[in-house]
This record gives C-alpha cells, sequence and structure tokens, in this order.
C-alpha cells in the first residue's frame, strides 16, 4: 500500500472531483458518511456524550457532517468550533449552516481557553480540529485544548489525522492528540509509522473514500507498506530439478570470544532461509562451538584465537558475504574488513559491528561493493549518518547516504525501514518481543541467505525483514512477546514463509 504526501493527498481530492464530477462538498459528504458509518458501528446506539471538535478548515467540515448525522441517529452530540482564524473553508462554511438548520443545534465557538467546555473520561471525543492542512504551529490556546482533550482521558477518535501532527513533517515542541483510533482517508500517512508520532495516532483504519484510482495507481508514492500481499510478490519458489549450488554460497563472518552465539544465530537463520552452502568465518574459539551447535555448516577460522584477523576466503562468483556479527572492533578485525571490501565487487550484508567498524573508518565506506545491505539498529545508525533533530530529518539523512553510497539501509525497529535511493519500504509486521539479544543477527542471516540465492538486494532486504518478522509474529501468536528469544524466530521462519500462501483464517 502507498503512503502519499499531504500536498499529494491534497491534489488527488482534486483530481477525484474532476474525474469523478462532484463537488468539494460531495466528496466531503460521501468521506465523512463512511467516518459516521465507522463510528455508529462502534457506538451502537450507545447512551454516551459525544463531543465533537471542529476546526474551521475541512477536516472540521468533515466532522460538522459526521456530528449533524449523529444527531440524526439519536446521539447526545455536542459541537464545538476551535475558531483558529477567520479563514473558514467554503466546506466548512456550508456544512456549519447545514448544521444549524438541520439540526437546530447552534454548535459552540471557543476562542480562548476560558470557552473550554469540561471533558469527562467517559465522553467519546471526534477530533476534527486539523487534518492534513496542518502546516504551522498551532496559536498557544489550541495547544492548550489539544492539552486539555488528552488530560481527559476520554476515548479520542481523529478524523484523518490527530490534530496537531504533521502528515510528512514534524512542529517542534507542539502537542497532539492522544487518539485511539484514527480513521484516516484513501491512504496512510508517514508520520503514523514513525517512532517519534505512530503512537498518537493509535488504531489506524484506512477509510476508503473512492479517490481516483487510476491518481492512485500511478503516482509514485512517498513511501511503499509491505504487508503480506507485497511480500508474497517477492518470493522465489524452488523449482525440481535443482541442486545446493542452484540456491548460492554464503558467508557468515563474525564472531569473537564470548560472542560466538551471534555467529551461530546469523548462520542458522541463513541455512533455514533456504541457501544452498554456507560457511561461517570465525575466530579459532569458536571452532567446536560451531561445529557442535551447527553441523550443517562448514566452518573456516582465521589464524587468530579470539577475534578475527585478515584471512584469504576462496571466494566464488556469487558467493555472499554478511560481515560483523558479534565480531568486535578490534583493529585487526578491522584489517579483514579492509581487505574483503577491496576484494568484493558482489553486494554484501554489512551489520553491527561491522557497521561500528565503518563508523570508526569512513573512509572504507568509499569501498563498500554497490549494492550492499547495511543493517544498523538505532545507536549503529547514529554512529553511521550524525545525530538527527527528527524522525523525518533521519528518513533524509538515510536516502542521501544511500544515495551517496550507492547502498540500501535497513533502519530496524518497530516498523522497520528499508531505504534504497529514493525509495521506502515500511515493514508492516514484528512485535516488541524481538527487542532481544540476537534478534538482529537473525535478520542478517536472512538477508544474507536471501543475496546468496540470488535474491536482488533491495528485494532480499524488504522480503528478509517482512519474513524475519512475521516469524517473530507467529512466535508470539504461541506465547507472549516477553518470551521470545533469537533462536524462536529461526525456528519459525518456514512457517512465516509457508503463511505467506495461506489464506487467513475466517471466524464462524
Ligand atoms: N474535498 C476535499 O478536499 C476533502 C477533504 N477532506 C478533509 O479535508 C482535510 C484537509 O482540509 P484543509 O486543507 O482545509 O485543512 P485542515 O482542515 O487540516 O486545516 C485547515 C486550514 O488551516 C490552516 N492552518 C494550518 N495550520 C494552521 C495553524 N497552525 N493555525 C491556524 N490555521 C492553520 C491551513 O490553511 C489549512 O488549510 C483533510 O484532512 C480531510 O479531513 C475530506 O473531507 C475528504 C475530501
Ligand atoms: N519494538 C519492536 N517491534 C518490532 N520489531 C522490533 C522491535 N524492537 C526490535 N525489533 C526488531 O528486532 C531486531 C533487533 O535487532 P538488533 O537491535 O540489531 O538486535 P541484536 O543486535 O541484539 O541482534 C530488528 O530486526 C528489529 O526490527
Ligand atoms: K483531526
Amino acid at each position: 500500500m502507498k503512503i502519499f504526501t499531504a500536498q499529494q493527498l491534497h491534489e488527488a481530492d482534486q483530481i477525484t472531483q474532476k474525474n469523478q464530477q462532484i463537488t468539494s462538498l460531495e466528496l466531503m459528504e460521501r468521506a465523512s458518511t463512511k467516518i459516521f458509518e465507522e463510528i455508529n458501528n462502534r457506538l451502537n446506539g450507545a447512551e454516551i456524550k459525544i463531543k465533537v471538535f471542529c476546526g474551521i478548515g475541512n477536516n472540521g467540515g468533515d466532522g460538522l457532517v459526521v456530528a449533524r448525522k449523529l444527531m440524526e441517529q439519536g446521539y447526545h452530540v455536542d459541537v464545538y468550533v476551535v475558531n483558529y482564524s477567520d479563514k473558514r473553508s467554503d466546506g466548512f462554511l456550508a456544512n456549519y449552516r447545514v448544521v444549524k438548520e438541520e439540526t437546530k443545534s447552534r454548535p459552540v465557538l471557543l476562542k480562548s481557553e476560558e470557552d473550554f467546555p469540561e471533558i469527562k473520561s467517559n465522553d467519546f471525543v471526534i477530533d476534527a480540529i486539523f487534518g492534513i492542512g496542518l502546516n504551522r504551529p498551532l496559536v498557544g490556546w489550541v495547544q492548550k485544548l489539544i492539552t486539555r482533550i488528552n488530560d481527559s482521558k476520554a476515548f479520542k477518535v481523529a478524523i484523518d489525522m490527530p490534530s496537531g501532527m504533521l502528515a510528512d513533517g514534524v512542529i517542534k515542541d507542539q502537542p497532539i492528540i492522544e487518539a485511539n483510533y484514527t480513521l484516516t482517508f484513501q491512504a496512510p500517512k508517514l508520520a503514523f509509522f514513525l517512532p517519534e508520532t505512530a503512537s498518537y495516532a493509535g488504531n489506524v483504519q484506512i477509510i476508503d473514500i473512492g479517490i481516483d484510482r487510476k491518481y492512485l495507481a500511478e503516482t509514485s508514492a512517498k513511501a511503499i507498506l509491505i504487508g503480506k500481499e507485497q511480500a508474497v510478490s517477492l518470493y522465489q519458489p524452488r523449482s525440481k530439478f535443482t541442486h545446493k549450488g542452484d540456491y548460492g554460497h554464503a558467508y557468515i563472518v563474525g564472531g569473537s570470544y564470548g560472542m560466538m552465539g551471534s555467529v551461530v544465530l546469523s548462520s542458522k537463520a541463513a541455512l533455514r532461509t533456504g541457501v544452498g552452502k554456507l560457511t561461517s568465518v570465525i575466530p579459532q574459539c569458536g571452532y567446536d562451538i560451531l561445529q557442535t551447535s551447527l553441523p550443517e555448516a562448514m566452518v573456516n577460522v582465521v589464524p587468530h584465537d579470539i577475534h578475527l584477523v585478515e584471512t584469504q576466503l576462496e571466494l566464488k562468483e556469487g558467493d555472499i558475504i554478511g560481515f560483523g556479527m558479534g565480531a568486535g572492533t578490534h583493529e585487526k578485525s578491522i584489517e579483514l574488513l579492509t581487505s574483503l571490501l577491496h576484494q568484493v565487487k558482489t553486494p554484501m550484508l554489512i551489520d553491527a559491528d561491522g557497521l561500528n567498524m565503518l563508523s570508526k573508518h569512513p573512509e572504507l565506506l568509499e569501498l563498500i561493493p554497490e549494492k550492499s545491505v547495511l543493517t544498523p539498529h538505532p545507536k549503529e545508525l547514529e554512529r553511521l549518518i550524525g545525530s538527527w533533530n527528527n524522525d523525518f530529518e533521519k528518513l533524509d539523512k538515510v536516502q542521501e547516504f544511500s544515495k551517496k553510497y550507492k547502498v540500501t539501509i535497513v533502519v530496524k525497529g518497530s516498523y522497520t525501514m528499508t531505504i534504497s535511493s529514493d525509495n521506502i519500504y515500511i515493514n508492516t509486521t514484528g512485535n516488541p518481543g524481538m527487542a532481544t539479544a540476537g534478534s538482529g543477527d537473525v535478520l542478517s542471516g536472512v538477508i544474507t541467505g536471501l543475496l546468496a540465492q540470488g535474491y536482488d538486494p533491495a528485494i532480499a532486504a524488504v522480503f528478509g525483514v517482512y519474513i524475519h518478522a512475521q516469524a517473530g509474529d507467529m512466535v508470539i501468536a504461541d506465547s507472549v512477546p516477553d518470551a521470545l528469544i533469537a533462536g524462536d524466530i529461526i525456528e519459525y521462519l518456514g512457517k512465516a514463509i509457508r503463511s505467506l500462501f495461506e489464506k487467513p483464517e475466517t471466524k464462524a
């Protein structure tokens, strides 16, 4: 599913009106009717006090339509107009008249803090103050109103966007409605997936309001959400008359004394992802550990007992290296990375201490083979690209880095983002149980395994991230997030891939 910018969504509204020969008001009525139906279905006639806070733009217009329909349905509704400027939109004004005429009610005008109504914790608040039109800081009293609404602990449903949130940017130090639900029009907004803003949107539900299909299909998106439907199309099935040579040879290079588990996890994950042959390249202290815990792997020890040092690998064309898991950052280990970067021309996977080595020696960045995949967690990313002021700036910096060094970067976390030049892919699977030692090592193994099987690197990253986190979700379906350990993810990789081809269970 595509994520568009606010500007694109405004444009989509215009094109829809033109192509469907409807007015802005008719589109607003259609959109708001869908919101009303959602809310009505949930409330199911409940004797609850509904407070609708409407701005004076088109988001406020939506709020007025929803309020009117709820009143017509017999709900107890109070409407407040948040009069933050005198530039009332036509959609707002038209619906303001309709509300007054048809419901005989008079919305309460809010102009300052003194006008604020009491909001009780058992009220049901509909937030229609701002939508995608917000573009500058709010005046003080509107900020206070948002804080008041949040403090009330009332149940809050935001129309299109929680007010105070920008679709594709940030206004510093400004309150945002903490919505329980956001009913958003046609397409999710980027801010719904970023660590600093996502929680304000609560549960997001996308409401199809019949925006021009051609526009949606043909307009290049700001970002793409990766769910099952997208992931299944990326999978490369095995064919019958093949042998292990057809599925590549991956080298997992890493480990140091006390950190050998990283290599075990990565190597095992690469095998479970389907790689034909796998060699773990490790310091000598890990030999018995590897041979015992993973008999399927070949082991190549470097001439040092406790950390990696330079060694010659007999790489053949198409062999893929996954570098850095549990490696430490000893200068002698960095010599191995340096020599590999000079030697290898095929894309590599670089993770963990491999990334820390690059941060320590930025001159190595120029040597990274084109299309390599880098998988930093937030701290590793910061060491690599420097700090950022907000999540949007972070994305910009990552895109810049990706273009400069011609690499794909996997920004790990909840909603892991894979960034390849201008493209941003946002993963939708995963859970906080995966915030546990070693789960990143598993991901490195998965992506290395896919690269070795010939997946295009950006696809290996996007697909690998999806199945890794899908496996994590399947682990906790049988358990709880707290109990997940990284090795569990490996055991569910097969089921995660199989789940791509299973129909969702239908409830009787
Ligand atoms: N026909 C259409 O175009 C449709 C629009 N829809 C609704 O329209 C919304 C967008 O409406 P608008 O573009 O009117 O924008 P909003 O209603 O989000 O904001 C109203 C206006 O306030 C001004 N503004 C921005 N920041 C401000 C600030 N800090 N203080 C004071 N004023 C500020 C802007 O000029 C903005 O246009 C969507 O989010 C959606 O809810 C939906 O009804 C679907 C159809
Ligand atoms: N809250 C979360 N929700 C979903 N996935 C998460 C969450 N926290 C971490 N993860 C995932 O778990 C993995 C953690 O990687 P990383 O921090 O490198 O772990 P380690 O270094 O211990 O192997 C990443 O794939 C990340 O996306
Ligand atoms: K809103």
